[in-house]
């Protein structure tokens, strides 16, 4: 196994990514492989400017939209692009499935514009278009991650969202993960974090990524 492996973590938040990203991070470097941990929006120094301002200040859907996308792209040729071609493994807190997630599903922003701005971006040299080697979608009732995030930390402007706008954001992962099935692993992460773990391994070993 040496060739790089792109891996992205999607789900509402309070879904429990974060919970299991780092430990999936430790498990795959005690293998031997160098592991980029990274997120979006954010991951380089412009693409964290981006993101303190798409996740606290108003703005209207196409503006959010393109600064997911401009933060992206920084984030794809300064960090993304390097490490696959030197063979890294990259897993990333959220990519594009967010976008279409909540400015799609969530704001309700044109799916179609969306496309367009991903053949934009992720557009390879060669032809084809970057996406994830495996995405991890956690699934979970809003209700229930809502629940979960309640007094753990101070909600940003995407949290302090009500359930019914994260019902959208879970309609929109749902549709990708549909028009997109061969990358896509759903995780049920509504059950104890050992079960949802054990789902995560099974899921990397699949692939062949992990003994
Ligand atoms: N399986 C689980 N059962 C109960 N609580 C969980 C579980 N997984 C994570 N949590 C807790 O829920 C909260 C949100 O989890 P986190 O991993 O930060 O979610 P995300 O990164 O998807 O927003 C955290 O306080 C975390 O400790
Ligand atoms: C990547 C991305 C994130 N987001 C939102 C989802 C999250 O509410 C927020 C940041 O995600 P996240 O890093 O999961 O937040 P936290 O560090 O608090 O766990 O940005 C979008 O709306 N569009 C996007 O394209």
């Amino acid at each position: 196994m040496t060739g790089g492996v792109f891996i992205s973590f999607e789900g509402i938040d309070g879904a429990g990514k974060s919970t299991h990203i780092a430990p999936l991070a430790e498990l795959l470097r005690a293998q031997g492989r160098t592991v980029v941990l990274t997120r979006e929006p954010g991951g380089t120094p412009l693409a964290e400017k981006i993101r303190a301002l798409a996740l606290n200040e108003a703005m209207d859907p196409l503006a959010e939209a393109l600064l997911m996308f401009a933060a992206r792209r920084d984030h794809l040729q300064q960090v993304i692009e390097p490490a696959l071609a030197a063979g890294h493994v990259v897993m990333s807190d959220r990519f594009t499935d967010a976008t279409f997630a909540y400015q799609g599903g969530g704001r309700g922003f044109d799916l179609a514009v969306l496309g367009q701005l991903e053949q934009l971006v992720q557009a390879l040299p060669q032809g084809g278009l970057r996406q994830p080697d495996l995405t991890l979608l956690f699934e979970l009732a809003p209700e229930v991650a809502a629940q979960r995030l309640a007094g753990v930390r101070a909600p940003d402007k995407f949290e302090s969202q009500p359930v019914a706008f994260f019902r959208k954001v879970a309609a929109g992962y749902d549709a990708r993960a549909r028009q997109q099935p061969a990358r896509f692993v759903r995780i049920a992460a509504d059950r104890p974090r050992d079960a949802v773990w054990e789902d995560v391994l099974a899921a990397v070993r699949g692939k062949g990524w992990l003994q």
